[in-house]
């Protein structure tokens, strides 16, 4: 539960008394003030749980958030406040949908600025109202009851549409805010860095709550800074007029009043982020419990989950204690501060209105013009916990925000010192003769790795120094026709801990730590415009303008696929399991309705020209159900009424058979290159057999990482690793034929 700031905008009817207010509007303390104010509130965070459900499925297995930490965490000053809150807040009013935004802010404060004048409007219905009371002028009342009546019918559409234009761009900033961030977060592997280096915690809170809090809570704030600045100047020439020196008490009195908010407040804006921090942390913990529901059950875990989530909810429980300490401090002197204000400004006046210099219905303007202005200059004190949790979203989102950025930049910065990517295209017509058949002169490169050094993000190093190539034809050995020795099929293995999966992290980009290169070549396949072909002719690439991609730009991502031990089962149908991640759900299937929500502009951003390529060449059913049965998973389709029903398929498959899915989908997309990390280890040898041979005649080259003696039988070459001596500089891997290997021998028996 974090503190939220919400908006609440109150009647402009009712300032006329304090005392028809509390009639009239029970729902609120201090409902004479026509402004608009924030009221702290404590709400339930309302979490899509598959947002954060989605971090945690995302394959290779992360680890988990770091733990509960930063109780010393200190407030941001103001100025680092200021700074986030302007570069979080600036780029959607110079966005593609600046016009829009800017057009309906303009309307809001047209609004904004119609409702002042009512409630200017509505002071002086007041007095008059409370004058004909007083002199018992029952016409003049009658007069002044159908005045007011009819300044209600005219003003309340005015008010109601004021806060529903307000929401409305509100929703509108919070959807480009969200599909800006989601886009950054998802771009360069970020989530993958922020969640596998503990950068900062729960990315998916701060897209989900924080986002839609400071969206609301900023434009309410504007909203309220202009309505103050207005109210000043309408009513400080009644307030002048009545009794100038009513004006300095005023002054005086939220002066002292903001000071000493500020001073009783201080420490709610870092009790308010570790508040958002400790409940995310909680609701992370039940959203890993139901992840991995079957592993806990066969551990026997519950006892140990229960602790653990127990110490994280009272984590968050004695954080919100001392929030609520700390509010109910500065609570004691707000309501003070509102209260007296109910009768400071008749005191002052009274004296007045008994030597007859004015009227009883001055009094009540008096008192509603005063509360008007001390409103407008008591913000702080007023919004001061609303304030403090708004300061928190700031921050978090400010942090957010730099770490996206950092991440981008990073990439450019220092890629001179971490293992450089590069992505090359091989033309498919370059070397070939005119029937299409590849001379046997002429070999393709597909893997080029010079001078590698892997380290951990921790900078141990792993692997020392390594190179070697990857050619899918073979010009000594094209002859043989076994299309095993057509291509280097290389399969890596080592000692547990060695550094095999790092080495397939950092050939699939998501590890750059170390030094050295790798070049990927890859085929073309999409917008042949974006992309440049290289020639490739016998073992030499023409460097020139062949890159297409690296580790952190664009690249191509079909043409590597990884494939974990466990594989990946997105959200969805038996076709989408089999589609993802080349051919992914786009606006095509979104339905009418959402397709004629115009919010929805941002939210239906168009995917790259390679994918709409790639449409055209999407398997069909027939293909679909073609490689469910060549990976032996026909049977699903009986058992789950067909390729278009939606189960949770990492609960009801097995996990043999998430491994033959994971080969399905590698059979359709066709990479140049797959990476498989102990991807059969579910399988019995039959099964695993049967995929490799697929794999082997569907043309793709692999490399691949698992402990069975059986999958030599698939490979061509082993490279072994062993682990890092960290006091030596020699090389910790070496490289050969399977067919020097002795095991290779006892395999052919
Ligand atoms: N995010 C990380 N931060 C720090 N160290 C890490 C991280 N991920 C892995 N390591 C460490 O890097 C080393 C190599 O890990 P890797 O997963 O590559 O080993 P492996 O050879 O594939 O092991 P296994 O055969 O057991 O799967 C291990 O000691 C591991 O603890």
């Amino acid at each position: 539960m974090g503190t939220q700031a919400k908006l609440v905008v109150e009647s402009p009817f009712f300032n006329v008394s304090p005392n028809i207010v509390s009639t009239l509007d029970s729902n609120s303390k201090f409902s004479h003030r026509s402004s608009l104010r924030f009221q702290a509130m404590t709400t339930r965070r309302r979490v899509s749980l598959s947002t954060v459900a989605a971090t945690t499925t995302t394959t290779p297995p992360v680890p988990p958030p770091p733990p509960i930490q930063d109780e010393q965490r200190k407030p941001p000053d103001l100025q680092s406040l200021m700074r986030r809150f302007w570069k979080v807040a600036v780029p959607y009013w110079s966005s593609d949908d600046k016009v829009q935004a800017r057009l309906q802010l303009a309307a809001v404060f047209a609004l904004t600025l119609g409702t002042t004048g009512i409630s200017v409007g509505f002071s002086f219905l007041g007095r008059d109202f409370y004058n004909a009371l007083a002199n018992k002028d029952q016409e003049q009342f009658t007069k002044q009851l159908l005045y007011y009546l009819a300044g209600f019918a005219g003003g309340i559409p005015f008010f109601v549409l004021r806060d529903y234009a307000r929401e409305k761009l509100s929703l509108r900033w919070r959807s480009w805010m969200t599909s800006y961030y989601m886009e950054r977060y998802l771009k360069n592997k970020t989530f993958y860095k922020i969640q596998s280096q503990s950068t900062i915690d729960n990315p998916d809170q701060r897209i989900v709550d924080d986002l839609s809090s400071f969206t609301g809570t900023a434009l309410s704030f504007s909203l309220t800074l202009f309505n103050a600045a207005i109210d000043l100047i309408s009513f400080s020439n009644i307030l002048f007029g009545i009794y100038p020196p009513l004006f300095g008490v005023l002054l005086a009195y939220s002066l002292g009043g903001t000071a000493l908010s500020v001073f009783l407040g201080k420490g709610l804006v870092s009790l308010n982020f570790l508040q958002e921090k400790k409940e995310a942390d909680f609701r992370y913990g039940l959203v890993r419990v139901r992840e991995n529901a079957e592993s806990i059950a066969f551990y026997g875990g519950e006892e140990n989950e229960m602790q653990l989530l127990l110490s994280r909810f009272r984590s968050a429980f004695e954080n919100l204690n001392k929030l609520l300490i700390s509010s109910r401090n500065l609570d004691f002197f707000t309501s003070g501060y509102r209260y007296l204000i109910q009768i400071l400004p008749a005191a002052v006046v009274a004296p007045m209105y008994f030597s007859g210099k004015i009227e009883f219905g001055v009094i009540n303007q008096s008192v509603s013009a005063f509360n008007h202005i001390l409103g407008d200059f008591s913000l702080i004190v007023y919004q001061f916990q609303a304030l403090s949790a708004f300061s928190a979203v700031i921050d978090r989102l400010g942090e957010f925000d730099d770490v996206l950025d950092s991440n981008s930049k990073k990439g450019d910065q220092d890629s001179k010192e971490k293992i450089q990517l590069n992505f090359c295209l091989i033309s498919s017509s370059n070397g070939l003769h005119s029937n299409g058949s590849m001379p046997l002169s002429k070999r393709v490169k597909l893997l080029h790795v010079e001078h590698l050094t892997v380290q951990t993000p921790s900078e141990a190093t792993l692997i020392k120094d390594l190179s070697f190539e990857i050619f899918e034809k073979d010009h000594l050995l094209a002859e043989c026709n076994n299309s095993l020795w057509l291509r280097d099929l290389l399969k890596v293995t080592g000692p547990s801990g060695s550094g095999k999966t790092s080495l397939l992290r950092v050939v699939a980009g998501l590890w750059s730590f170390g030094n050295g290169a790798i070049t990927v070549y890859v085929r073309p396949r999409g917008d042949l415009e974006m992309l440049h072909s290289s020639d490739v002719v016998s073992q030499q690439v023409t460097s020139t303008n062949e890159t297409i991609g690296d580790s952190t730009g664009r690249r191509n991502s079909e043409g590597v696929i990884f494939l974990p031990q466990k594989p990946y089962m997105v959200l969805g149908t038996l076709r989408q399991q089999l589609l993802y991640p080349t051919w992914t759900k786009d606006s095509d299937n979104l339905s009418d309705d959402a397709k004629q929500s115009d919010s929805l502009s941002f939210l239906m951003r168009a995917r790259d020209a390679r994918c709409v390529n790639e449409r055209s060449k999407k398997p069909t059913s027939e293909d679909l159900l073609q490689v469910l049965n060549d990976v032996s998973l026909g049977h699903l389709l009986s058992r789950f009424d067909g390729l278009d029903s939606t189960h949770e398929w990492s609960s009801v498959l097995s996990l043999g058979e998430q491994q033959r899915l994971a080969f399905g989908r590698l059979l359709l997309s066709k990479p140049t290159l797959a990476l498989l990390d102990e991807s059969t280890s579910a399988l019995d040898e039959a099964n695993e057999a049967r995929l490799y041979q697929l794999i082997q005649a569907a043309g793709i080259t692999y490399i691949s990482i698992g402990h069975r003696r059986t999958l030599y039988k698939y490979h061509k070459k082993v490279l072994h690793v062993s682990t890092a001596d960290s006091t030596s500089t020699l090389q910790n891997w070496s490289f050969k034929d399977v067919e020097e290997d002795p095991i290779y021998d006892f395999l052919k028996q």
